[in-house]
């Protein structure tokens, strides 16, 4: 499993400086940053980073796109909810999910019951810019991915807005300037990040 922990030896040279007291979900369109900022806000606070489409490519040893091809989105839907209620029971950490995770109210619910949702909000042209040369997501295989990703956007907005929290994606922002803006967002949740 990729999880980051801080080693013994971190620990005494580099004393926790936070504690975190419930896993931090990412959610969000693909390309948003879910995957990349959240191993690097789990670097951070020194705390185990997962994230769920890396957890179903590894029990199946096959990658998204062959999941998707061999067994049907409605498979891996259902993998995918597996995957995060799995995770959720573990230690707090950072869990990334696919884009799609956030849509099903099942996972609405167990992340909301057990976890705090984090957005990572960023526009059409920076998703697409992030998205288009690659061959991973098997859902923009379409004549028109950037029409396909366009109404994926504004089907979901509405529902991504439902999340605890929302952190926004610019150009101008490095995924380690991204992670510091959720460390700084979760600073003012104490019931969530406490500042040692
Ligand atoms: N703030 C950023 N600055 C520069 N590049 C970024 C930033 N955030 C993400 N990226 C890059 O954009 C690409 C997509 O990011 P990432 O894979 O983390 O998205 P994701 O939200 O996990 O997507 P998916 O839902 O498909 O898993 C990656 O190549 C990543 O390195
Ligand atoms: O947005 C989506 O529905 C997806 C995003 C990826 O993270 C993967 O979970 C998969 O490609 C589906
Ligand atoms: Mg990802």
């Amino acid at each position: 499993m990729s999880e980051i922990q801080q080693s013994p030896a971190d620990t005494a040279q580099n004393p926790p400086r936070y504690h975190l007291k419930k896993t931090v979900v990412m959610v969000g369109m693909m390309g948003a940053g879910k995957t990349a900022v959240g191993r690097a806000l789990a670097t951070k606070l020194g705390v185990p980073f997962v994230d769920s489409d890396h957890e179903i490519e590894a029990a199946a040893n096959l990658t998204v796109p062959e999941i998707f091809e061999r067994d049907g989105e409605a498979f891996f839907r259902k993998r995918e909810t597996e995957v995060i209620s799995r995770l959720l029971d573990k230690a707090p950490g950072i869990l990334s999910t696919g884009g799609g995770a956030f849509l099903a109210e099942a996972n609405r619910d167990n992340i909301s019951a057990r976890g705090l949702s984090v957005w990572l909000d960023a526009d059409l042209d920076l998703l697409w810019n992030r998205v288009r040369y690659k061959t991973s997501r098997p859902l923009l295989r379409t004549a028109n991915p950037r029409g396909t990703l366009t109404e994926l956007f504004e089907k979901r907005v509405p529902i991504y807005r439902l999340a605890d929290m929302t952190v926004v994606s610019t150009p101008a922002l490095s995924i380690d300037a991204m992670a510091q803006r959720v460390v700084d967002a979760l600073a003012d949740r104490p019931d969530v990040l406490e500042v040692l």
